[in-house]
């Protein structure tokens, strides 16, 4: 919902070549409690200014020298971003109105003024467009639920095979190499059992930290669940990349963790499966890389396993 203090919130722009109109506007305006109000009387900085301070509205007279409203209009369709363009015209003549609506503006404002009606009219407009804003803003925030983990905020399941998707069609370009690294903590279910649930959150949340600032920002690091993690790592220039990476990894979580004010020891097991000697399509790589983590965790946990060479007949015959 929007309550009237997030419309007198909005802000606002006033366009007119007469100072007078421009003051007898402002004037309004602030007298009806809008608090965010700007103004102009040069049409030509119209386009620069909305693109610095995205206005919720754009109350704009039709007829100024030099440039007129529906070249504003023009320009503002051009600049704006998010294609909505929140103008409000101002004009003396009752033949202007149709072609200013057929032009983009979204209502008008015929002079000269009736005061209880152009400020029904701001009213009106404000609200549709901070309507539309919380629309936007909330299918952002749905797409990004159905990217991310909320408890880490690292991407999902979905979002990474998007992404090694990406790596991997980026390698085959490229003729170069990129690798998939599974994770899974050693022995976390303990720190469930001792300390709590919400401590083995948090710590989750320590790991997921560790890992994204042990790698690179091209790489991606996700949570699949429970305790287990992936890193899609691109552009690699040799497999061995892959390697001193997971090292690098290993020892980050090995680090102990401070929670609850008590000190607490984690450790990780990693599987590795390299593009394209293990690989060559996303679903194939991330199965090369669990089977070599179930190797890391039965041989003894705390390490890492590169997959087994992935075998190209035994793959295209089953
Ligand atoms: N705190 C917390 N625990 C979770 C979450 N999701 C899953 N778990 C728990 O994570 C544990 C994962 O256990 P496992 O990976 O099977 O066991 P482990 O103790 O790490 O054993 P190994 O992997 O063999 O070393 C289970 O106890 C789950 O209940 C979560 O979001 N938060």
């Amino acid at each position: 919902m929007i309550s009237a203090a997030d419309i007198l919130a909005a802000s606002i722009l006033i366009v007119d070549d007469k100072e007078a109109n421009v003051l007898l506007l402002e004037q309004m305006l602030r007298e009806a409690g809008y608090s965010r109000v700007a103004s102009t009387m040069d049409p030509h900085s119209v386009c620069a200014l909305h693109r610095d301070h995205h206005y919720d509205l754009i109350l704009l007279d039709l007829q100024m020298p030099g440039m007129d409203g529906f070249q504003v209009m023009e320009n503002l369709k051009e600049c704006e971003i998010d294609g909505y363009v929140p103008v409000l015209v101002i004009t003396a003549q009752p033949g202007h109105k149709l072609r200013a609506l057929t032009s983009g503006a979204r209502d008008f404002i015929a002079k000269p003024f009736d005061l209880i009606e152009v400020k029904t009219r701001i009213h009106n407009m404000l609200e549709v467009r901070l309507l539309y804003k919380q629309l936007e803003d909330y299918s952002r925030a749905l797409e990004s639920l159905a990217l991310h983990d909320p408890l880490t905020g690292l991407p999902n399941r979905r979002l990474l095979m998007d992404r090694l998707s990406l790596a991997i069609a980026h390698a085959h370009r490229n003729q170069s190499t990129m690798a998939v690294m599974y994770l899974d903590l050693d022995g976390f279910k303990l720190i469930n059992d001792t300390l709590g649930h919400d401590a083995g959150d948090t710590l989750l949340q320590m790991v997921a930290d560790r890992l994204v600032a042990a790698v690179r920002q091209e790489d991606t690091v996700s949570r699949l669940g429970g305790d287990e993690f992936v890193i899609g790592l691109s552009e690699l220039s040799h497999a061995d990349d892959a390697v001193n990476m997971v090292l690098k990894v290993i020892q980050a979580l090995a680090q102990p963790y401070n929670i609850q004010g008590r000190n607490v020891s984690m450790t990780a097991s990693v599987g590795i499966g390299i593009y394209p000697t293990h690989g060559v399509e996303v679903e194939t790589l991330m199965k090369s890389a669990d089977t070599a983590l179930y190797e890391a965790k039965r041989t003894g946990k705390n390490t890492y396993r590169i997959a087994a060479h992935f075998d190209r007949v035994a793959m295209a015959g089953s």
